[in-house]
């Protein structure tokens, strides 16, 4: 089943030149994919997300998630939309400094008003499966951005959301802890098929994806599969990106 479905997708932002970051995008994610989004600096991948996550409207196209469209949906559908069926986790954690962590993975719950035994129980599975029992009664300020990016992504995924999105989740990270971020969200994927896309610029993290889509100067320049370890995903990857050139990767 198709869980992310984006069809002739352009954003033209308006200025005094306006400027099209995104050009007659069109693809789809299936149930249970994990797809890295990559491309130079300013090829349109953060744009792409917005459009995704609803934070911002496409100019033309359309993006259905799950079968809905969000660009339908009125304010009030489009808050119970994102926070039901879309977790998110930022290169900067997002956490709330004056909770716990454990506060901090339960508040989508908190919010959606589920009883309290249940975000406890929910509370202990996701705790257990990512590893950090030990460490939801610390606040941010006591752990690593390791740890911290665990409970952001624990936050993201306790709601069990149709589809995951990440920007840029190990950009803050050092290669070790940025490696351990990215098994977790290879486990989430597997164990708990969670339908996952993720920006990065790092081809160690993306050789964790089962797929990823390369964006240059707003449109699809081309698309690869994993199909061997992550060691030959990575130099596929590497490939690709000698390529496309361009700035900053
Ligand atoms: N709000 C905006 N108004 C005008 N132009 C914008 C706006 N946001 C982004 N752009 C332009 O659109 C293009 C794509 O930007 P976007 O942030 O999507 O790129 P990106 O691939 O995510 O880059 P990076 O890897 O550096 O984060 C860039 O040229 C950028 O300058």
């Amino acid at each position: 089943m198709e869980v992310l479905n984006v069809n002739n997708l352009s954003k033209v932002y308006r200025g005094k030149v306006p400027y099209k970051a995104l050009n007659n995008i069109s693809f789809s994610i299936e149930d249970g994919e994990f797809v890295g989004i990559m491309g130079p600096s300013g090829s349109g991948k953060t744009t792409l997300l917005n459009m995704i996550s609803t934070v911002d409207k496409p100019t033309s196209g359309e993006i259905t998630i799950n079968g809905k469209n969000p660009s339908k949906l009125n304010g009030d559908e489009l808050a119970l939309f994102r926070r039901r069926e879309l977790g998110f986790v930022f290169q900067d954690f997002n956490l709330i400094d004056t909770l716990t962590l454990g506060e901090n993975i339960i508040l989508p719950l908190t919010l959606d008003g589920v009883d309290d035994k249940i975000q406890i129980n929910e509370l202990k599975r996701i705790a257990d499966i990512l590893g950090i029992e030990k460490i939801i009664n610390k606040r941010t300020f006591e752990v690593s951005g390791g740890q911290s990016q665990r409970a952001a992504i624990a936050r993201a995924v306790i709601h069990k959301p149709k589809l995951l999105l990440a920007d840029e989740p190990t950009g803050n990270l050092d290669s070790k802890a940025a490696e351990d971020v990215m098994e977790l969200f290879q486990k989430i994927n597997e164990e708990e098929k969670v339908t996952t896309v993720m920006v990065t610029h790092d081809p160690v993290s993306a050789s964790y994806c089962k797929r990823i889509l390369f964006i240059k100067d707003g449109q699809i320049y081309n698309e690869i599969y994993k199909d061997g370890t992550n060691r030959d995903f990575y130099e596929d990857i590497i490939d690709v990106l000698a390529m496309i050139g361009g700035r900053k990767l």
